[in-house]
């Protein structure tokens, strides 16, 4: 594509000289071969891509956007006010406006987005909606899976990725929207027919400095979807009524809404709720006052709200009720949710992803709720991340179990003492807790003072496959270390 036609979208740049490469590619990695790219400088938290723009031009650039002056070694330069957003903008002329003949949902909230994803993308395509899928586990187009570096990825590689999802025949997606992602603008090119909210609760206050710009962000998916309709179809916000924060979200969209919710009267409610140590069991109420039971495999209150907000996405995209409820009560779990690992023993080891306040409260709630034995909690907090939320957490575990273990969750370039000494901030010396800095050790520890019909959470890293010690990636899986634990006291 000449670069003159891949600018058009952009309202404000200018062109230091009068050329018109023909550009094959757009990248943002100078480190990449560049095959006539256009090479996009960002301005990282780590590096600055400016400083690389030569490097870029070395390895077959054909032209520079930056937002600054930079080296570009005599090749065209296209200056904007901010390389980010223009990228959004860029990568979906690049990639031909892929979600504008698409049906693209889009999930926003502190938890939940992972499970609703799978909810919905299990649902489309038992009714023969064959759906991609980009989220924190991975990026599924066919049934295929690949990596993603982050929740909801930078602009070019979710632009590709609905390309190729079309070039495949996939013409629906569910995405995850992280907030990170919408203050970036990394999703300014999508054209979202359905937005999802699920909840919002205290997280990424390294981020967004409070809960006001956090909320801002999340606020974005819902005030950018733009116009009404998109090809004859009704754009429309799926809001969790139970959560104050939908009101400003109903403030800001055009869209037509849907409320769901088990308190608060809404459009889509769950009435009669039973947990039960197997899953839950409700009734659910559609916006067509058609009434039905659901008996969900999926643990806790907070299973349902996810049921709930699947349904009401799915029902807008024109899904019957009946196969609706059907899918959902054929789902068995999503890797690293709520996940039990069975190797044998007489006690439960629950393995889940709650790395938050509300998530970790949430799943300990629901645990007592069926818990016949003690129970036990294995908690970390993340190095370089959301320190407001260690001592919250460290109160929550030694409120709600019998004993926690605080322990190493992905601690990065901090010290894992300090963590520890920032959680323990949050209890009293009396409280029942002990600290093991090394996370097998913890797990080992913990599996080996377990009971018959005693229940042990390992919370904070789900489906992760590794822990962060350092600027090292090092193998870790919570549910292998949980088995082979329970292999060593078997022994
Ligand atoms: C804080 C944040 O948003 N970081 C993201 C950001 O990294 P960065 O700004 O630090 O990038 P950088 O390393 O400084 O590099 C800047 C630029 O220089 C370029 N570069 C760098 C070196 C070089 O030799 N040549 C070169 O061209 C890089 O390719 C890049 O374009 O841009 C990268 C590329 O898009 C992201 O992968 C990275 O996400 C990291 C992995 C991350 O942890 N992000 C978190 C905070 C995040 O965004 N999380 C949310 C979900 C959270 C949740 O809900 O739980 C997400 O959506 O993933
Ligand atoms: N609707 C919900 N409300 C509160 N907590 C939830 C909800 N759904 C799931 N959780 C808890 O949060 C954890 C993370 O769930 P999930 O991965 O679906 O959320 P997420 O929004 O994708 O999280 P992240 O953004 O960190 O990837 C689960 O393991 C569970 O403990």
């Amino acid at each position: 594509m000449e670069l003159k036609a891949l600018l058009s979208n952009l309202l404000n740049y200018t062109l230091n000289k009068d050329e018109n490469p023909n550009i094959e590619t757009i990248e943002m990695d100078s480190r990449k071969p560049q095959k006539n790219s256009l090479f996009v400088c960002i301005e990282g938290f780590t590096m600055d891509g400016h400083d690389f723009a030569r490097q870029a031009a070395e390895n077959g650039a054909a032209a520079i956007l930056a937002e600054k002056e930079v080296d570009s070694a005599g090749l065209p330069v296209i200056m904007v006010n901010d390389t980010r957003r223009a990228l959004a903008i860029l990568s979906d002329v690049f990639y031909e406006h892929p979600t504008q003949s698409m049906h693209l949902i889009g999930i926003t909230g502190t938890n939940g987005k992972t499970t609703t994803s799978h909810l919905i993308e299990k649902i489309l395509s038992d009714a023969s909606i064959p759906a991609g899928l980009i989220g924190t586990i991975d990026m599924k187009i066919k049934g295929k899976s690949y990596k993603v570096a982050n929740t909801t990825p930078e602009s070019l590689f979710l632009q590709k990725a609905f390309h190729q999802m079309k070039e495949e025949g996939v013409k629906t997606a569910v995405m995850e929207v992280s907030s990170h992602a919408l203050d970036q603008g990394r999703v300014r090119g999508c054209d979202f027919n359905i937005a999802v909210f699920t909840n919002l609760t205290q997280d990424h206050l390294d981020y967004h400095r409070n809960m006001e710009e956090y909320l801002y962000a999340k606020s974005l998916l819902f005030s950018q979807m733009g116009n009404v309709y998109k090809n004859d179809e009704v754009k429309a916000a799926v809001l969790n009524n139970d959560d104050p924060a939908s009101s400003a979200f109903k403030r800001v969209t055009s869209s037509q809404v849907l409320t769901y919710g088990i308190d608060t009267a809404s459009d889509m409610m769950a009435k009669d709720i039973e947990i039960t140590s197997r899953g839950t069991v409700f009734t659910l109420i559609a916006p067509n006052h058609e009434n039905v039971k659901v008996t969900l495999n999926l643990i806790g209150k907070f299973s349902v709200y996810n049921a709930l907000a699947a349904a009401s996405a799915c029902f807008l995209s024109g899904v019957p009720l009946k196969q609706i409820v059907k899918s959902l009560e054929a789902v068995t779990g999503v890797p690293g949710r709520f996940e039990t690992v069975d190797a044998g023993q007489d006690f439960t080891v629950i393995v889940d992803y709650s790395h938050t306040p509300d998530s970790l409260e949430n799943v300990l709630r629901t645990i007592k709720e069926f818990a016949k034995g003690k129970v036990t909690a294995i908690v970390g907090c993340g190095g370089d991340r959301d320190k407001t939320k260690r001592p919250i957490m460290a109160g929550i575990a030694v409120q709600l179990a019998d004993e926690a273990v605080f322990t190493s969750d992905n601690p990065r370039s901090e010290d894992p003492m300090s963590i520890l000494k920032d959680m323990e901030e949050g209890v009293d010396a009396d409280a029942r807790y002990v600290t093991i800095p090394d996370r097998k050790e913890a797990i080992e520890y913990a599996v080996s003072k377990a009971s018959k019909d005693d229940i042990l959470l390992i919370a904070g890293k789900g489906h992760e496959t590794y822990q962060i010690i350092g600027s090292d990636v090092l193998t870790f899986d919570d549910r292998e270390v949980a088995k082979e634990a329970i292999g060593g006291i078997k022994k």
